[in-house]
């Protein structure tokens, strides 16, 4: 079967999953070349970019959406601010929309769902069994699973139609560009190396393929660039066999409020119930992460009690730099990859394209290693004239010889500070440390590791619960054999930072940055274990949070065993002051009848006893009075030892920026510090 890229039509031969080449070829005319476009190979193969079923296809256009809508904002140094909205929409109100009249089901027994009368006669009874078995469990106090047949039938029942809208404050598009953006797999602006959120560089477009596949509804885009005085407005979808943009309105349109930005529009099937938890942890990651963006994420629906409006506040205007775009480092390069830079270079000599398509290659190493590649090759030369064995040489040379490494300059991590406030923000924990490592190499690539570890807090479970973030994005899927996982798990000894990994709230959170992460699994959902130097950078991030806990726990752990002992101590004072009084009150009668020879101050204070001006209260005061004396030189004794103490800490308040005033306050309980500026 040959495919005509023009026709969609429904008459087309459909071809099978996997290419099409299922019949055997019974002539030679049968068994001719076929080609598939990208557009196509991605429908077939969506799970690959993580639309494996509605539920994920829901998920995954939700993220693409974000993200995209990050970049776009970060890149013209805006502080994000993203609008999420997924409205769901009722089958019967689909239907509306596309034109399609409802019709009532007639032969019940050709639906997947239908059930006869004896399987629900038989599925109750079996149901009512599970119920009485938990009933039962639960007065022993024992926890049952809950039983497939108690869940509900069939899950596919559960999908439904979803608008999915993004709105971002970022760059907008060009108005031309709109349609080829959208509209064609594997193009973008985003190629390049460098630190990308994106996995495939398909995100939006393959969105727009699932609602091909799914609904069969085209995108709509609105989108405006700063100063324009215009917005663009974009209807297509996209034609998959060609893999070109099908463009159904494409106009210019007023922009009164001068907005610039991108508002994405997309009608999917997905399954929200499946999903929503795994979206809501996204979003909540998302914002830990991103503590300078604000999201707004907004689920509606006919059942009002569905309905939910999150709103994720911006906590800093602190953003991390964009992430710059480098040159390739030697040692990371294959022949492939030589080849493509021989092709696209400026350069003309072999010398210039050394030195400037590559880093870590100056001017006198690139003569030395032109030198070592032997007598047929000089620095002169031109570059486009290299034959393939020559090529093969240098990518040899290459992988042999020594660079210094790349520097991590083209990095954006998120950074400790926001790592910190996105935890404490998001999580409210007692405890928190975080560490941001230096950067490092591996293959050729730089990376950074950066690491907080928090104690307590709200929505966290016992034991340890693992956030991961590669190039500022989380990572929600395949956790158990990613690298944070294993080495949190197996190489961390928790306990000798005195926490209790199986008792104790802790947050491991791990974000990782490189110009190429090195994931693992179709769906690039994890980091592979395997990679020496970027597990023992987690591991030694993660330690380093320890430490800082550690010192923080050892302090805490002292000042509750002083509490305890001045307790303990206070709790004896009654009866001390007591039997002390009685004594005393016994050897002041005594003393009345037989005359004993006391010194003046022992004579003096049964005197007084007898008199009553020392009575049990003052003997109350007076240990009172030592047990706060020694604990107080106690705490000051440790605060010399210890250095001083973080607590206790008072809140202090900033004056608006936007204040007339050329002075900003500081104000606390205590003090006013005024900043003149
Ligand atoms: N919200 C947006 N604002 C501005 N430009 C956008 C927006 N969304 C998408 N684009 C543009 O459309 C292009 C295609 O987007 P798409 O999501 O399909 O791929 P990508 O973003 O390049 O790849 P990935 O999603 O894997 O990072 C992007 O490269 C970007 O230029």
């Amino acid at each position: 079967m040959e495919i005509d890229g023009s026709s969609e039509s429904p008459e087309e031969p459909r071809k099978k999953k996997g290419g099409g080449a299922s019949r055997a070829p019974k002539n030679a005319k049968e068994s001719v070349l076929k080609q598939k476009s990208p557009a196509e190979f991605f429908a077939e193969n969506k799970n690959i970019a993580g639309f494996d079923n509605p539920g994920k296809s829901l998920y995954t256009t939700v993220r693409e959406l974000v993200e995209n809508s990050l970049d776009s904002a970060e890149s013209i140094s805006n502080l994000p601010a993203i609008e999420m909205t997924i409205e769901e929409i009722s089958k019967s109100k689909f239907n509306t929309m596309i034109g399609l009249i409802d019709r009532e089901r007639v032969d019940e027994e050709l639906y997947d769902d239908f059930e006869s009368a004896k399987a629900r006669e038989k599925r109750l009874a079996k149901e009512a069994r599970a119920q009485e078995i938990q009933a039962k469990n639960a007065s022993l106090g024992k926890k049952s699973k809950e039983t497939a047949s108690v869940k509900g039938v069939k899950g596919r029942g559960e999908t439904s139609f979803f608008r999915v809208t993004c709105k971002d404050n970022g760059r907008g598009m060009p108005y031309d560009d709109i349609p080829n953006m959208f509209g064609r797999v594997l193009s973008g602006t985003k190629y390049g190396l460098k630190q990308t959120r994106g996995k495939f560089g398909l995100g939006a477009k393959m969105a727009l393929i699932w609602s091909k596949m799914s609904t069969g509804l085209p995108i709509e885009i609105t989108s405006s660039m700063r100063g324009q005085n215009y917005v663009s407005f974009c209807r297509l979808d996209i034609d998959i066999h060609r893999n070109i943009p099908h463009v159904y309105l494409h106009e210019k349109r007023e922009n009164k409020d001068q907005w610039h930005g991108a508002e994405i529009q997309v009608i999917i099937e997905g399954n929200w119930t499946t999903y929503r938890s795994k979206i809501l942890h996204y979003m909540r990651q998302m914002a830990v992460i991103t503590p300078y963006a604000q999201f707004l994420f907004r689920f509606i629906s006919d059942a009002v009690d569905k309905n939910m409006t999150i709103r994720f506040a911006r906590r800093t205007d602190v953003m991390p730099p964009v992430p710059l775009e480098t040159k390739h480092h030697p040692s990371a390069v294959d022949l492939l990859l030589i080849k493509r830079l021989i092709a696209e270079t400026s350069k003309q000599t072999l010398l210039q394209f050394l030195q400037h398509e590559f880093v870590k290659i100056g001017k006198s190493y690139a003569e030395r290693l032109i030198e070592e590649m032997g007598t047929d090759f000089s620095p002169k030369m031109s570059v486009k004239s290299l034959t393939s064995q020559q090529i093969v040489r240098i990518h040899q040379l290459f992988r042999q010889a020594k660079f210094d490494d790349p520097s991590g300059d083209c990095l954006s991590p998120a950074g400790e500070y926001n790592l910190r406030l996105g935890i404490i923000k998001e999580l409210q924990p007692d405890m928190v440390a975080t560490y941001a490592g230096s950067p490092q190499v591996f293959e050729g690539h730089p990376f950074i590791v950066e690491a907080g570890i928090s104690l307590g807090g709200k929505a966290v479970k016992q034991g340890l619960n693992i956030f991961r973030f590669a190039n500022r994005i989380p990572l929600l899927f395949e956790q158990g054999a990613d690298v944070v996982t294993r080495t949190a798990i197996k190489r961390i000894n928790w306990n000798s930072y005195k926490i209790n990994h199986a008792q104790d709230k802790i947050g491991v959170f791990v974000s990782i940055v490189s110009t190429k992460i090195p994931f693992k699994g179709t769906g690039k959902e994890y980091i592979g274990d395997d990679i020496t130097e970027i597990s023992s950078a987690v591991k030694s991030a993660i330690q380093q949070c320890c430490i800082q806990l550690k010192s923080k726990i050892v302090k805490k752990l002292q000042a509750r065993e002083r509490q305890e002992r001045k307790r303990n101590l206070a709790r004896y004072i009654p009866d001390a002051a007591r039997a002390v009084m009685d004594t005393l009150e016994a050897m002041a009668q005594d003393e009345g009848r037989k005359r004993h020879k006391y010194d003046a101050e022992d004579a003096e204070l049964l005197k007084k006893v007898a008199s009553e001006d020392i009575t049990e209260l003052t003997f109350r005061e007076s240990l009172t009075h030592y047990v706060e004396q020694v604990d107080y030189e106690m705490a000051l004794e440790y605060a010399a030892q210890s250095g001083v103490s973080e607590e206790p800490r008072e809140s202090i308040y900033l004056n608006a920026l936007e204040s007339t005033e050329n002075y900003v306050d500081l104000h606390s309980p205590t003090f006013v510090f005024r900043l003149i500026l």
